[in-house]
């Protein structure tokens, strides 16, 4: 199979190798598309790989039949519609680490441009005038630098601002006091930070709650003649308030990489003196073009291919050494799932699924959504996946638990599903056998031994004896060969059960037929 890759931003002609030497990937690159192109492009894609110029917007998406995986070649990820990515299962993949070294460095070129004057110096000398006075700066040493959001680029401007001998008082909700004196920096709140700063650099991503961040209040509580750099994103600080915060001499000046709309012509912000700007450049070098491009589209190569991704953004990411412990696990929970709510035949309204044994110490939400796939797949088709296995079993109002135990009954690893409906609650289990593979060993109270594979038969029926005889022949009658039986009973001519693995789907003549035996109460074909 071909696997069609659409690459709507300028990347790295080096960064894509990886896509290209791909025998089973065919790439176009088609940049500068409208919305209403892509909408129509996209639709033979499988996958999608943007810097931040292109809006990926849910009609986008929605047109994206065969979209599987959108990669973003850098961090921040406010382009595309996320919630409608997860929707349609489509895992949207960056790639955090390839820029942040370039970021970091753009951020102190920018903060050193602001303080030197050094771009409206450089326009009045081309502009054939040698004024000197106009220009004079500030220096950096001793100055406060207020660095909001310490995560990967704030830390390095951190490091690097020190350098320059500025004091530096970050603000992140993850950064604490201890942190801070480890990293020989200040700590404050939001607040402190910006009424102690000299220098505001923000560098966190544009979200709801990020959004205006820096506003009319904020500018209120700064110091006079404090100077704001933001290398992130254009909505972290107001415009309007920026504008009117320089204007009135409370911003001495700002230092401007990212606007609220992208790109622009004429900025009203672009004709105040004391601004500084560049056209969204941060990442703009060709180390860092590079690496993203490599990382992003090596991910999107792995979705492809069927393995797991190393920097998933819409599903939590798990390091290499743990993803190899619950990987083997995928299969078995998936086949859980299907197999019960086969069994169960009735509308889930809550899946309780527990672990045991080395389970118990390992991170099992990948194994959960894997489990929620499987049950949900049966209802609502292919399309459920890891991506919105979670999302779609909240719309449909279904409550999933999941639940540890140490005890794993005699097994070294226990994966327990729950069903309940309105009318009954039914239960599974399953192992992963060492060097066998997996197995279903519990079926309500029942022990068996099953594999969770093919065409199976579960019969619930009375022990009496000649059942399984009635019943073989029955199936021999219908030309159903039997693969495998499994066999158990609540006690001596009680309730008992058979699973059966036969070689062909069990169709609903042969299954009427069993119905009919006195002792057979009921009969569930499973095809897993
Ligand atoms: N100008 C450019 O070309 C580039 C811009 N960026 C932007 O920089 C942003 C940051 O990138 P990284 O440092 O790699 O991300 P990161 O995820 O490592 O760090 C972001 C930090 O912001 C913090 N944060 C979130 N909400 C906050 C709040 N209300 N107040 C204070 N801190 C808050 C988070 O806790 C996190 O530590 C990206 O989201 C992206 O938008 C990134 C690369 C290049
Ligand atoms: O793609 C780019 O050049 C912008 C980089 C950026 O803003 C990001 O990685 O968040």
């Amino acid at each position: 199979m071909t696997f069609n890759v659409l690459i709507s931003d300028p990347l790295s002609e080096e960064g894509i190798l990886p896509l290209r030497l791909a025998d089973n990937v065919k790439v176009v690159i088609e940049t500068g598309l409208s919305e209403e192109d892509l909408e129509e492009r996209i639709t033979e894609f499988d996958a999608l790989l943007v810097r931040s110029g292109t809006q990926v917007t849910r009609s986008i998406i929605n047109k994206g039949k065969n979209l599987k995986i959108i990669g973003r070649a850098g961090v921040g990820v406010d382009n595309i519609d996320l919630n409608a990515a997860t929707e349609h299962g489509i895992i949207v993949v960056n790639a955090p680490n390839g820029n942040t070294n370039s970021a970091a460095e753009h951020t102190m070129a920018m903060l050193m441009a602001l303080s030197r004057n050094i771009p409206q110096a450089y326009l009045s000398l081309k502009e054939h005038r040698w004024d000197r006075k106009k220009f004079v700066g500030v220096e950096l040493r001793d100055k406060t630098l207020g660095i909001v959001g310490l995560g990967r680029i704030g830390t390095e401007v951190a490091t690097r601002a020190k350098g320059q001998r500025m004091n530096i008082i970050a603000y992140d909700p993850f950064f604490t006091k201890e942190k801070a004196d480890k990293m020989g920096i200040g700590y404050g709140t939001f607040e402190e930070v910006i009424q102690q700063a000299d220098f505001i650099t923000v560098h966190t991503p544009l979200l709801k709650e990020t959004r205006h961040l820096i506003d009319a209040k904020a500018f209120g509580r700064m110091k006079d003649g404090v100077f704001i750099v933001n290398c992130a994103r254009g909505g972290i600080i107001d415009e309007d308030a920026l504008y009117e915060a320089i204007v009135s001499g409370k911003v001495a000046g700002a230092a401007l990489d990212v606007f609220e709309e992208e790109p622009f012509m004429d900025h009203k912000l672009l004709e105040l003196p004391e601004v500084v700007a560049t056209p969204h450049l941060g990442a703009s070098t060709v180390e860092a073009q590079e690496i993203v491009a490599v990382d992003v589209c090596k991910d999107v190569l792995r979705h492809l291919n069927g393995e797991s991704v190393i920097n998933p953004v819409n599903l939590p990411s798990l390091p290499k050494d743990i993803m190899k412990k619950v990987e083997p696990y995928f299969y078995l929970a998936e086949k859980l799932g299907a197999f019960l709510i086969d069994l169960v035949s009735e509308v889930a309204e809550e899946i309780n699924v527990s672990f045991a044994g080395e389970l118990y110490d390992i991170e099992v939400a990948p194994i959960t959504r894997n489990t929620i796939k499987g049950i949900l797949k049966r209802h609502l088709g292919m399309h459920v996946n890891d991506v919105n296995a979670l999302y779609l079993a909240e719309k449909k109002e279904i409550v999933v638990n999941e639940q540890k135990t140490p005890q794993a009954k005699g097994f070294t690893n226990l994966i327990t599903v729950e069903i309940k409906t309105k009318s009954q609650i039914r239960k599974v289990a399953g192992t992963l056998l060492n060097g066998l593979g997996p197995r279903i060993v519990h079926v309500d109270n029942y022990r068996v031994d099953v594999r969770p594979e093919g065409h199976m038969v579960v019969i619930e029926h009375i022990d009496q004896p000649g059942v399984i005889g009635r019943m073989g022949s029955l199936l021999g009658k219908h030309d159903i060969n039997i693969a495998t039986m499994q066999v158990d009973r609540s006690d001596r001519g009680g309730k008992a059960i058979m699973i059966l693995t036969i070689d062909r789907h069990l169709d609903e003549a042969a299954l009427n037929e069993l119905l009919q035996l006195d002792e057979i109460k009921d009969v569930v074909a499973i095809d897993l």
